[in-house]
This record gives C-alpha cells, sequence and structure tokens, in this order.
C-alpha cells in the first residue's frame, strides 16, 4: 500500500448509436458526458475494508480476517477476460446474494468486493472506499461504468500495481497508456458483475473519454467530430441492464434470422452516423447534414423498439420533441432511463425552454449536456468542488 488517500473520477456516457448490437460485435458511437462519479480511497489501521455509496444508502465493512478465507485457492488474474466464477460463488454465499439478484446494492457490494479480494489478493489491505456519483444510477448514462472504472483506477493505484500519476504540482493526472489499459480491463470485470454480458463500451469510455468508435472490444477515439448539442432527458423509470441485455439475447435466440439484420442495420445506422460527423467536420456542418443524423436517430430509435428495450416513457419524450421537430431516441439500455435529443444549431431558445418545461410536466428530468469530458483522472483534493469533497470527506 504506497498511498494514505486517493481521489479519483470517472465520467458517465451517452451512446449516440449501437447500444444492444455492440454487445453483439457490431459497432456503437459513444462519448463520455460532463457528469462523473468520484472515489477517495484511504488506508486505515481498523483492520476492516469499509465501503460508503451514498447514493445508494450503501455503509457496510467487513473485518479482513473474515475475507482471507475467500482466497483460498483462487486463480491467478490472468489476462482478465473471464471472471474466477469460484471466488464469485464463494462471495455470493459469504454475502447471500442469490445469482439472479439484480438489485443496486447487491450489485454495487459484489463488484467491490470481487475487485478488492482480486486486486489486492496477495496481502488484504485495511481501507475505506467512498464513493459519490452525479450521474443517476441504473439510467443508462453509464452510471455501473463510471463507479467500477473508478473502483479499478484507485485499487491498482493504491496497491501499486500502477502508478500515482499525480505530482504535489499537479490537481489532476492521468496515467500512462498501458496503465489505462489496465484499468479499463479490470473495471470490464466489475461490469461483468453488474451486467452479466456487457460489451465493454461503457467502461472503454469512463477509462478513455471523449468520442469513440467501439467495434468487437476495437477502441478508437475520433477526433474528427463536430460539437453537437444534445438534450438528455431522464424518464427516471427504473430498469436493469443486466435484465434487458438478456432480454436482447432471447430475443435473437428465439427469432435469429428475423434480429440478425436488425443489428447489422444499427451497425450501418452506426456506421453512417460517423461517416456523416466526419464530413461536418471537415467540410462544416450544413442543414442537410443534421436532416442525415435526425433520420438515423428515428430508424434506431424504431430498431430499439423492435429489441424490445423501448418503453412508453421513451414513447412521450419521443412524441413531445418530435412536436417541436426535434429527434430522440433511447440512450444505454432503454426500458426507462434516459433519451437523447439532438438539437439543431438553428434551433430556438424558445422551442427548448418549452420543450423542457413539457417533459418536465411528464415527470421527467431534462437539461442540455456537454459531451467529450476527460476520462479517468487522478486529483488532489484542490481540483474537487467542496460539494464533492464534504460528501467524501464525510466518512
Ligand atoms: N454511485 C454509485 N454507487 C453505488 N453503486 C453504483 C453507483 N453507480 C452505479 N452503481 C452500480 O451500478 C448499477 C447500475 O448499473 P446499470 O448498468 O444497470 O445502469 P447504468 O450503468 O446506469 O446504465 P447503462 O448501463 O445502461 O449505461 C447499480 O445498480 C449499482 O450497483
Ligand atoms: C445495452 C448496452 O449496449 C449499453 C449499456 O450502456 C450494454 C453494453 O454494451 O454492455
Ligand atoms: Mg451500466
Amino acid at each position: 500500500m504506497q498511498t494514505r488517500e486517493f481521489l479519483v473520477s470517472a465520467p458517465g456516457k451517452v451512446i449516440l448509436h449501437g447500444e444492444h448490437s455492440v454487445v453483439h460485435g457490431k459497432v456503437a458511437l459513444a462519448v463520455s458526458l460532463n457528469l462523473r462519479t468520484y472515489l477517495r480511497l484511504q488506508s486505515t489501521a481498523s483492520g476492516e475494508v469499509r465501503i460508503n455509496l451514498p447514493n445508494i444508502d450503501t455503509f457496510l465493512a467487513w473485518e479482513i480476517t473474515a475475507l482471507q478465507p475467500l482466497l483460498a485457492g483462487c486463480k491467478e488474474q490472468g489476462d482478465l477476460k473471464e471472471l474466477d466464477a469460484d471466488l464469485l460463488k464463494r462471495l455470493r454465499e459469504f454475502t447471500g446474494i442469490l445469482d439472479d439478484s439484480t438489485d443496486t446494492r447487491s450489485m454495487a457490494v459484489l463488484a467491490f468486493l470481487y475487485m478488492y479480494l482480486t486486486v489486492f489478493a496477495e496481502a488484504l489491505a485495511s481501507i475505506t472506499v467512498s464513493v459519490w456519483s452525479e450521474l443517476p444510477t441504473g439510467a443508462g448514462l453509464g452510471s455501473s461504468a463510471a463507479y467500477n472504472v473508478c473502483l479499478s483506477a484507485a485499487l491498482l493505484s493504491a496497491r501499486g500495481t500502477i502508478s500515482s500519476p499525480l505530482t504535489p504540482q499537479q490537481e489532476s493526472a492521468r496515467w500512462c497508456k498501458d496503465e489505462m489499459e489496465l484499468i479499463n480491463r479490470w473495471a470490464f470485470m466489475g461490469e461483468k458483475i453488474i451486467h452479466g454480458n456487457p460489451s465493454g463500451v461503457d467502461n472503454a469510455v469512463g477509462t478513455w473519454g471523449g468520442f469513440l468508435r467501439y467495434h468487437a472490444g476495437n477502441i478508437t477515439p475520433l477526433s474528427w467530430v463536430p460539437i453537437l448539442r444534445i438534450l438528455l432527458t431522464n424518464t427516471k423509470v427504473p430498469r436493469s441492464t443486466k435484465v434487458l441485455v438478456s432480454g436482447v439475447k432471447d430475443k435473437i435466440n428465439k427469432f435469429s434470422s428475423v434480429m440478425k439484420p436488425v443489428l447489422e442495420s444499427v451497425s450501418a445506422v452506426s456506421c453512417t452516423c460517423e461517416q456523416t460527423l466526419t464530413e461536418m467536420a471537415t467540410h462544416g456542418p450544413s442543414a442537410e447534414h443534421y436532416n442525415i443524423l435526425e433520420e438515423l436517430i428515428d430508424i434506431n430509435q424504431h430498431h430499439l423498439n423492435v429489441m424490445g428495450v423501448g418503453h412508453s416513457s421513451l414513447d412521450t419524450l419521443c412524441r413531445v420533441t418530435l412536436a417541436r421537430g426535434l429527434h430522440s431516441k433511447l440512450t444505454g439500455a432503454g426500458g426507462g432511463g434516459c433519451g437523447i435529443t439532438l438539437l439543431r444549431p438553428e434551433t430556438d431558445a424558445s422551442v427548448i425552454q418549452s420543450t423542457f418545461e413539457e417533459l418536465k410536466s411528464c415527470g421527467f428530468d431534462c437539461w442540455e449536456t456537454s459531451i467529450g469530458a476527460p476520462g479517468v483522472q487522478q486529483h488532489s483534493s484542490a481540483a474537487l468542488s467542496q460539494d464533492v469533497l464534504k460528501i467524501l470527506n464525510s466518512y
């Protein structure tokens, strides 16, 4: 254990196109959000591992001596492609968390304990970890990935597996490429626990930040993209990514010849969108470019409904925005959660205002977002706002 205190943060994301299809090897386009998850790790002398998760009202501690036997017979972590199923089973028995459990607390605790035990396998350290997020939990904005990326970065750095990049002169710092790749791979393990069968796109955005094309594990940063104005709406309808991802898989298995062309078409939507964005960045955006982006949004939203991940609240979002000439689609796993609406450069402020008002009257939260935030970072306390510090320091 090299550091007594560690502060890190990672961004949430929006998926422009390709959610669900990306799980089945198709192309997705995703971008980081200006909403972040923050984590503070302290080394202690309590002989305990403590986790404070105020967003989900979870405050738990375990004696290290009680956790140690769970590591008996553990495999080396190797290339981090597969979870250690035996360790996960022992952890489920220890915590009493059932196999089919999807509740918020169980998933967060399981991901934390699994990552803690595997990172510190050689010598379990006494630490307190506190996490607080600006992201709504379980709403399609990658809260699980931001959580897992923060855990991975802080635990690996505290263990000394990767460096602690912050120098005394800096407020924020990032790791080198190889270390970021390790953070990303370890975060993917956490996503596997929370999601079941994640594609890896969410943790890639949480790690690297910016605008990414993601295809079968290959991450390509897109630097040539125009500035897009995006409205985010949280329908506040709760849903679980794990359940939705497994529902799509069942549908593909049941209607393979029907569903495969749908996935292929979504992939083509992602590629056409990427081409259009590149043209917009190279030649300057035109009205026709925006028409194309809007049509692609509509096509994809229909495809997502075909996959069975729509929701009446998302239909309402699409209807309310379309009445003002604006186009929307769900983002993330769907089934409720959040949707995105593309704003055109000429969209009048009064139109945006009336859209906000009508969406709020439906019970939704709605705000204009800013995209392209940096990926995972280590911070000094001077870099964090007083509000965030106050929450993280109160445990
Ligand atoms: N701030 C947090 N504190 C504790 N646990 C969190 C936090 N944020 C996310 N989680 C964990 O992540 C889970 C939500 O993950 P889920 O993948 O279902 O939704 P999401 O990541 O917000 O959306 P999507 O995967 O569609 O982008 C929660 O149930 C919880 O276990
Ligand atoms: C639904 C999904 O495609 C995106 C969730 O943000 C799942 C995944 O890619 O892991
Ligand atoms: Mg998630």
